[in-house]
């Protein structure tokens, strides 16, 4: 934990989050009374899935990506009805809420329940209700992202992208953006090229996980062929100084997450997220939690570890705040809402801070 008075300061900075999975926010402890609500056996064969306590222990083990996919697959199994999928993203709001964030933009993954005979709808309608929710009871708003799987075969995501459901998601702005997601060095952009196209044809908002355990010809590969407007995690663009200088200069937006990069072992500690270069070399990026049940932290839980490994200052903190604001996928109006705030905070904060 940060010393308390930054802790106070960063709490209450009005926080964008651009890189958080709805179903990593599946606690052990719901997975468990999940399961037993809806008759779903968990692994009989895996140690872990004796208790929610022996989970959350192996949840310290991950030992990469891929390890902690198979746990997040296994686990979102025990989602059923819409009323499953609203509890779940109103225990992330209310995590939120309680972080002070003012806007999410947040992932999910229809192919994982669609396999499991989970309909679309049924998704769509438990996660809008709780983005309803969230909008009333802490003033957050929210947009939807729907990720494609890259580790399932391409006709599979092509299909889904083509759905009438989805289809007509896209088209009436309950799902604001498309994403790509899980698995990833096997699996390279230029797969999923069509289905980037469809979306930019539909006015659609596009970004893709790159650079998290990929190399850095992932990011320029999503940038280049799949025209995404952001980049999720990119943490191995340090590789690519080229690349570094092309992205800080058409201020592309990377949303990066520390613990989980840590709890992956992409990087040892947080101290070897390149948040420190991102800052001197001016790319733009946003600090979030990515799956905050799995990885033992929600966003402020990551702002106060980036704040013990980098000691950022106030005008620091600021300028991550205002990236992330400007980056997000709201109207303007709310933009200039949350800046109004920003300023607020900071005016009080400050003077404190520096004294
Ligand atoms: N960190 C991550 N990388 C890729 N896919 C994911 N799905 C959920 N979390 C993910
Ligand atoms: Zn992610």
């Amino acid at each position: 934990m940060c010393k308390s008075t930054f802790h106070s300061f960063l709490q209450e900075l009005p926080k964008c989050e651009h890189h958080m999975h709805l179903e990593g926010s599946l606690s052990p402890e719901v997975l468990f009374t999940l399961a037993k609500r809806n008759n779903i056996t968990l692994p009989q064969d895996d140690p872990a899935f004796q208790s929610p306590e022996t989970l959350l222990a192996r949840y310290d083990r991950f030992t990469s990506l891929d390890d902690f996919l198979h746990y997040y697959y296994i686990g979102m199994s025990v989602l059923i009805s819409d009323s499953d999928f609203e509890d779940l993203a109103m225990d992330y709001f209310r995590h939120a809420a309680a972080d002070g964030v003012a806007h999410a933009e947040v992932f999910f993954d229809p192919q994982a329940h669609l396999e499991r005979g989970v309909s679309y709808n049924t998704v769509l309608k438990g996660f809008s209700a709780a983005r309803d929710r969230a909008q009333k009871e802490f003033g957050i708003t929210s947009e939807l992202i729907c990720c494609f799987l890259r580790h399932l075969p391409v006709p599979n995501c092509v299909s889904m992208f083509k759905d009438a459901d989805v289809q007509a998601s896209f088209k009436n702005g309950s799902v604001t953006g498309i994403g790509l997601d899980s698995s990833e060095k096997p699996f390279p952009p230029a797969l999923f090229e069509d289905i980037y196209a469809g979306a930019r044809e539909l006015g659609l908002r596009r970004t893709a996980h790159a650079g998290e355990e990929g190399p850095s010809t992932f990011i320029s590969d999503a940038l280049d062929i799949l025209k995404v407007e952001r980049i999720d995690h990119g943490i191995r663009l340090i590789e690519d100084e080229a690349l570094l200088q092309r992205i800080a200069k058409d201020g592309t937006m990377l949303s990066v997450c520390p613990l989980s990069n840590v709890l992956l072992r992409c990087v040892k500690e947080v101290k070897e997220v390149p948040i420190r270069k991102f800052l001197d070399a001016g790319v733009q990026f946003s600090i979030n939690s990515d799956d905050p049940a799995y990885f033992g932290g929600y966003i402020l839980d990551n702002y106060c570890a980036v704040h013990e490994a980098f000691d950022l200052s106030v005008a620091e903190w600021t300028s991550i705040c205002r990236a992330g604001i400007e980056g997000s996928w709201c109207s303007q109006a709310r933009k200039d809402e949350m800046l109004a705030r920003l300023d607020d905070v900071v005016r009080v904060w400050a003077p404190k801070l520096s004294a």
